[in-house]
């Protein structure tokens, strides 16, 4: 079965400003959030209050364990590796099985 690719995507209030900047090019979401599709361009929204921040363009989505996240992911998130891990858990608790979604910004 095919999953149309989806043409928005929501970050967390307070992690829009390094989006919209370019200094995060990566993000790390479970399977249902995982069928964005290299090529095309997506709209990024906060999550909290649904406002339109920036547009970006995906580059790459990749399998990745959470066991496996290292400091290169924490670099491309602009995070520190401890905050980010605890933040996926806090998201995606217990979920092994993620996907790195590489993004970069559309300039405007
Ligand atoms: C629905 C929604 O907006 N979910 C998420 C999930 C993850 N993030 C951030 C947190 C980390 O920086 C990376 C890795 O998951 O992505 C998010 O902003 N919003």
């Amino acid at each position: 079965m095919s999953v149309i690719a989806p043409t928005q995507i929501t970050f967390f209030e307070f992690l829009t400003p390094l989006v919209a900047s370019g200094q995060k090019t990566i993000t790390i979401r479970d399977f249902s959030e995982s069928h964005y599709q290299p090529g095309t361009q997506v709209e990024v929204y906060t999550l909290e209050s649904h406002t339109k921040v920036c547009d970006i363009v995906i580059l790459a989505v990749e399998p990745l364990a959470f066991d496996d996240i290292n400091e290169f992911h924490a670099n491309q998130e602009s995070l520190p590796l401890d905050e980010l891990k605890q933040l996926i858990q806090q998201v995606y608790p217990d979920q092994q099985r993620l996907f790195m979604i590489s993004f970069a910004l559309v300039e405007t």
